[in-house]
């Protein structure tokens, strides 16, 4: 079975609990829950994770990567949260690792905050989901799939 990774950033932990206004009401429990269904849709296995640590995030990163070069992995889904605005760390694991990556934020990062404007990961992301909510994740996952396995996508 393949595996799609989904890799979630710092203060993901808090989604569905604070910050409503901006990140709704679904808790990061029920997002793995709709990956995992999205995945099934797929006949994908999912790798669901959240981290606080950059330096996590870039080990699994390189993690994904070789899995991908092992034929066990289609690719991640990164939402690397503030991280995407700061670190060159998560830029350069992306593009070491070589890892089919699809960027995804929740919220409209490009309606907020000037600082939210810019990725480190986008120059280096296969494909960008932005401002669809949690459905983000889903969406995230197919255009993988599309990205990945053209012959097979419905
Ligand atoms: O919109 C997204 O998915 C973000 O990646 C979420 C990040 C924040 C992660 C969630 O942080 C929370 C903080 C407090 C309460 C709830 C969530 C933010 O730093 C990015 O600019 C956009």
């Amino acid at each position: 079975m393949t595996t799609v990774f989904v890799f979630n950033g710092p203060n993901l932990n808090l989604l569905g609990v604070r910050r409503p206004d901006v990140y709704g009401t679904t808790v990061l429990a029920d997002v793995e829950a709709l990956c995992r269904d999205e995945c099934a849709r797929h006949d994908l296995e999912l790798d669901f994770r959240q981290t606080n640590h950059e330096g996590v995030l870039v080990d699994w990163v390189q993690e994904a990567g070789a899995a991908v070069k092992a034929g066990t992995a289609l690719g991640a889904v990164l939402n690397a949260a503030a991280y995407t605005h700061t670190s060159v760390a998560l830029h350069d694991a992306v593009e070491g690792a070589e890892l089919p990556t699809i960027e995804v934020h929740v919220s409209n990062v490009h309606g907020r905050e000037t600082f939210r404007h810019h990725s480190y990961v986008s120059p280096v992301a296969a494909g960008i989901v932005v401002g669809f909510g949690v459905t983000g994740y889903a969406l995230a996952i197919d255009g993988l799939v599309r990205l990945r396995r053209p012959s097979r996508s419905v």
